[in-house]
């Protein structure tokens, strides 16, 4: 009798101890299970196989060989099904086999920009934080981004940043033309720099700028040529112009109405242009949208364009047009949080920066950056006014 009490007893017992936490090796392992991740052989169903571990400081990466025949893109679209199942945010790569890496943390919802970011001298801006560490972008290896990205979620304040860290790295170096198609608002208030050329605020001065960027384009071209220079980062030239587009919808000659259409039209050829050509020249675009479509993005913009940021998508499509595959539509809604790509994405949380901030530093530092820029004749030894750096943009087309 005591013994057939026993069994209900320790069973009840059982129920009450605390279930042990699966390891997330387990996790991961029951995912694939119950996905069917894997391929048929004969009777058995052949899973992605354990061959490593490591445990890193923060994060965990396992390694796993694929049975041949599963295609490695495949586990692209299965990294939400990872996240969920081990609550944990994961990164997945292949290269000849797969490689899983579980963060131990979150990212910061949010986090300060700091002049401790700053790479004096170089052509770097923060990008944002990842697991890993913060990540750069470097102008000089790769001279175009693409940006992308519902309102409100942090493009402005994406290309404050890189205008802030370049301008203080570079202060005798860098240059600036603003297309700032919301009217001017956001860096008007920057005009008063040396290093900040332009500010246009509609598309009538958009194509006044660009006109005067793209004559200014083939004066370097034939320079460049009759130097034998390829690209910039190899001469002794040591300025870089930075074309900074915020919103490219509003160039958009199927948008506009009435008399902008035709310069719109030219905008987009000349954007076209430094996309195509202008990199190897020492100028750099940096392109923002809201409106992620072929309209607002020219074909040849974004195929000449390999770095591409995008902040939340509105929809699948949108993330195709800025990243060429989904994925941006999936981020939290969290302001600053981004997918960076260049060869592979990246989840970062842009460093977060304000005017108060830029114009409390750029005071503190006045002094240097006109002096910057008045100095900045000797600095191009190798170039002749045929540059045009002197001329005002001509005019309309
Ligand atoms: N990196 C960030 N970290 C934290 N908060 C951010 C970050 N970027 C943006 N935000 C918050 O989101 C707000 C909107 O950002 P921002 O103006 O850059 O958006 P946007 O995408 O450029 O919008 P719009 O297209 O309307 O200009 C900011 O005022 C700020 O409160």
């Amino acid at each position: 009798m005591i013994e057939w009490l026993a069994i209900p007893a320790m069973a009840f017992g059982a129920a009450l101890l605390p279930k042990k936490k699966l390891s997330d090796e387990k996790k991961i392992q029951m995912i694939f299970e119950n996905r069917k991740v894997g391929i048929n052989k004969g009777d058995t169903f052949l899973h992605p196989k354990l061959i490593r571990k490591y445990n890193h400081h923060t994060y965990t990466t396992y390694i796993y060989s694929l049975p041949l025949g599963v295609p490695s893109e495949a586990f692209e679209a299965f990294i939400p099904v990872l996240k969920d199942g081990i609550n944990k945010d994961v990164e997945v790569d292949f290269d000849g086999v797969l490689k899983i890496n579980v963060f131990e943390q979150g990212l910061p919802s949010s986090w300060k920009y700091d002049d401790d970011l700053l790479r004096p001298n170089k052509w770097e801006i923060p990008i944002g934080k990842n697991h890993k560490g913060t990540l750069y972008h470097d102008f000089e290896k790769y001279p175009h981004i693409l940006v992308g990205g519902v309102t409100r979620f942090g493009k402005t304040v994406f290309i404050k940043e890189a205008f802030y860290s370049l301008l203080i790295n570079q202060m005798n170096n860098a240059e600036f033309y603003f297309l700032d198609l919301k009217g001017g608002l956001e860096f008007g208030k920057y005009l008063g720099l040396p290093q900040v050329k332009s500010v246009a605020s509609d598309v009538f001065e958009a194509a006044e700028v660009l006109s005067g960027i793209v004559e200014n384009l083939k004066k370097r071209e034939k320079f460049f040529r009759e130097k034998g220079y390829t690209n910039i980062v190899d001469t002794p030239i040591t300025k870089r112009t930075f074309v900074i587009v915020d919103e490219g919808a509003e160039l958009s000659p199927n948008i506009i109405a009435g008399e902008g259409k035709k310069y719109a039209k030219f905008c987009q050829a000349a954007l076209s242009e430094i996309s195509r050509i202008g990199g190897g020249l020492g100028i750099r675009l940096i392109y923002c949208t809201q409106y992620p479509t072929k309209e607002a993005v020219p074909m040849q913009v974004k195929m000449n364009i390999v770095t591409r940021i995008s902040f939340i998508a509105a929809a699948q499509i949108a993330s195709m047009v800025i990243l060429d595959e989904k994925g941006a539509e999936d981020l939290p809604s969290i302001p600053g949080r981004a997918i960076y790509k260049i060869e592979k994405n990246r989840v970062v949380q842009v460093p977060y920066i304000d005017d108060a901030y830029m114009l409390k530093k750029m005071e503190e530092r006045e002094n240097d950056i006109i002096q910057a820029a008045t100095n900045r004749k000797p600095v191009n030894h190798d170039r002749s006014d045929e540059h045009g750096e002197n001329k005002t943009p001509s005019a309309n087309p």
